[in-house]
């Protein structure tokens, strides 16, 4: 196989923060995403492509609990948090490989996308159920949130200056059930589309497996399936190009190449808030720890060049490495699936 590359978009790559949810934008955004994707297929790379769910699994259940309160729905089933998920997972991994495979087309490429309908194993015991962190849906204000948690039981959380999201339980990722199918499809050249909205969460009991209502966090999932998939790079993809260290302070530095346990030891030091850059250094973090080679954090429009290493921050095992190295084809990590 050629260099491998996992990239990690969240829900909002698609859906903006506070815009109305319209299909046809998240089409539009999906297009740009899989022109990005082509181009690093052009440029040698065999691409894994996960994404999130958040806004988007946060509409389906808000459909089904609009539907759910007119009187006259005699015959239509619940909608439990799980087949939300799962339902998600099916819409923008359509519109994603979509937008990639018709990307390839227009280049040329005899590539194909292909969406693996993906789950994720938790522990059912996990104390994240009884802590609802996960946040999804749109953004409210004060009002609507306090309304929508004493009418309809909602928990929420305040995500910013008088904007709040209704949470749900994210427990911890223990294995992609898919992932050795996933490498295969990978092996025979195509771009897969995978772990969608970080999984849908089952358990196992006695009985085999079992659905269970949570929403997985795609960049814990994403460092998961790396690892188990033996990609050589992770890019986890966010709303800044590089990461910062004394962010919004004099001494405000983006860090560029950087060893694990510097990385560590920033994170130890509260460097990164724990709803929003934090997650993302741990399951970079993780990656390596799980033998990854090289865990990128940039934004989506540099993507390519943070695959070149001129840009985004990159983490590597060992020490501090210089920018150029990344650039190094590295050949693929033959590693046991964890
Ligand atoms: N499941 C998940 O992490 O979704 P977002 O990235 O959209 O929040």
């Amino acid at each position: 196989m050629t260099r491998t590359a996992l990239v990690a978009i969240g829900g909002n790559a698609l859906v903006l923060d506070g815009e109305p949810g319209s299909v046809q934008r998240q089409q539009e955004r999906a297009a740009t995403f899989g022109d990005l994707v082509a181009d690093l297929v052009c440029d040698g790379w065999t691409v894994l492509v996960t994404h999130g769910n958040g806004p988007q699994v946060g509409y389906i259940l808000r459909r089904g609990e609009l539907v759910a309160a007119e009187a006259d729905v005699e015959g239509l089933p619940d909608l439990p948090l799980w087949l939300a998920v799962a339902d998600s997972q099916g819409g923008i991994g359509h519109i994603l490989s979509v937008a990639v495979d018709n990307a390839l087309v227009r280049r040329g490429r005899p590539e194909r996308a292909v969406t693996v309908l993906t789950h994720a194993e938790v522990d059912a015991a996990d104390p994240a159920f009884d802590d609802p962190t996960k946040p999804i849906g749109g953004v409210m204000g004060a009002e609507v949130a306090r309304r929508r948690a004493a009418e309809e039981g909602w928990r929420v959380t305040q995500t910013g200056e008088g904007t709040f999201r209704r949470v749900v339980p994210s427990p911890r990722p223990r294995h992609i059930v898919e992932s050795e199918q996933i490498r295969v499809l990978m092996e025979s050249g195509a771009v897969v589309v995978a772990a969608g909205g970080g999984g849908i969460p089952v358990a196992r009991d006695e009985a085999g497996w079992r659905s269970v209502d949570a929403v997985i966090d795609k960049d814990r999932a994403s460092a998961l399936l790396a690892a188990s998939t033996g990609v050589d790079t992770l890019v986890l993809v966010t709303g800044v190009d590089e990461v910062y260290v004394g962010y919004g302070t004099e001494r405000q530095r983006a860090l560029r190449t950087v060893s694990a346990q510097e990385m560590r030891e920033h994170l130890a030091a509260g460097e990164f808030p724990a709803g929003s850059m934090g997650p993302k250094v741990e399951s970079a973090l993780a990656f390596v720890d799980a033998g990854g080679q090289h865990a990128i954090i940039t934004s989506l429009p540099n993507l390519r060049d943070a695959l070149t290493g001129r840009t985004g921050t990159h983490l590597t095992a060992g020490n501090h490495v210089g920018p150029d190295l990344h650039m190094i084809p590295t050949p693929r990590q033959e590693q046991e699936l964890p």
